[in-house]
């Protein structure tokens, strides 16, 4: 079984009056890269502050490498990385003259580890260049590479995909998938970009002005989000029974609305609508639905999204 690398059960934090996190539960096993979605605002940030220990949570229960105690959860932390805010570097230093500065003022034995953990984030090579003529792709990197000095086995990411160009998502997108796959780091990103997430993340949360509304794997996501044939008739349950006898499809869901959704026959409805009709079923609308992962996240959290 999959050790389980962090648990937040019934996490509530509030800041004064205003509930920033609503009774979130989130378990994380290890391997896994954990999409947390949700607006600004939403509670993102402030759930990865409970993690981390930067905030403490009004009420709840974290436990780290299955260990829960709070003076056990600290020494827990040290196999944690993060970013969360964007690290603030010195603009005149070069990328191994910033993460020195880091690595002597966290106390990180080993000046090894700095010129590691560029060569992880593909940085060896800026040389003499100074952090203010990195490009906003290079500057991410050496973010990451800061958190990855001190060898953690679980990463948190705060939005680190937020402003780069696709060329810019898809380069730490990579090397997110090496870090996981080689090195076997669970990571937990957070995006308010539903798509910036997609060919990355094995899990979903989307959590919504503090609450999560839904936690879902990619591949449901995937069955979720893609195109089907939206049909509304007067008797729900003998369509579904034929659609399955005659037709042999199974891959229907039925909403709570009554209205059913099909995943097969989208390049022949006629195929459903003519069998509706010769059943004597009263057919009130067929229509083919494509939901791409932007409006299922806006339906989801309701609104609109604020990209
Ligand atoms: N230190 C604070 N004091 C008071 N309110 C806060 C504080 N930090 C966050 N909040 C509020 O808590 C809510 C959640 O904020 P949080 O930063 O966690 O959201 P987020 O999903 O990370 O969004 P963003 O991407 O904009 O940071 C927001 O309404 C925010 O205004």
């Amino acid at each position: 079984m999959q050790e389980v690398i962090l648990s937040a059960r019934k996490l509530s934090k509030m800041y004064g009056n205003h509930i920033a996190l609503n009774d979130v539960n989130v378990e994380l096993k290890q391997g896994e890269i954990y999409g947390l979605v949700g607006k600004n605002g939403a509670g993102k940030t402030t759930f990865l502050r409970c993690i981390t220990g930067q905030t403490f949570a009004t009420e709840g229960v974290i436990s780290l490498f299955g260990v829960g105690s709070e003076r056990e959860l600290n020494k827990q932390r040290k196999r944690i990385g993060a970013i969360i805010e964007t690290p603030s570097f010195y603009s005149y230093m070069t990328a191994e003259q910033n993460l020195e500065y880091y690595r002597v003022q966290r106390g990180i034995p080993g000046k090894h580890c700095v010129r590691e953990a560029l060569h992880e984030v593909g940085l060896l090579d800026a040389g003499k260049k100074k952090y203010k003529s990195f490009s906003l792709g290079m500057k991410q990197r050496l973010g990451l590479a800061l958190a990855l000095m001190n060898q953690p086995e679980l990463l948190l990411l705060d939005e680190p995909i937020n402003g780069l160009d696709p060329f810019g998502i898809v380069e730490i997108r990579n090397l997110l998938l090496k870090l996981n796959r080689e090195k076997n780091i669970t990571i937990l990103i957070s995006s308010h970009i539903l798509s910036e997430l997609t060919n990355l993340v094995t899990y979903y949360g989307f959590i919504d002005q503090g609450r999560m509304v839904r936690q879902l794997s990619s591949e449901e996501l995937a069955q979720e989000s893609k195109q089907y044939i939206e049909l509304k008739v007067d008797k729900v349950e003998e369509m579904t029974a034929l659609l399955e006898t005659r037709l042999g499809c199974t891959s229907y869901k039925v909403t709570p609305e009554l209205t059913i959704h099909i995943y097969d026959y989208l390049d022949q409805p006629s195929k459903i609508s003519e069998m509706a009709v010769r059943n004597g079923i009263a057919l009130n609308a067929i229509t083919i639905k494509d939901i791409n992962l932007e409006n299922y996240f806006i339906q989801l959290v309701g609104g609109k999204s604020n990209d």
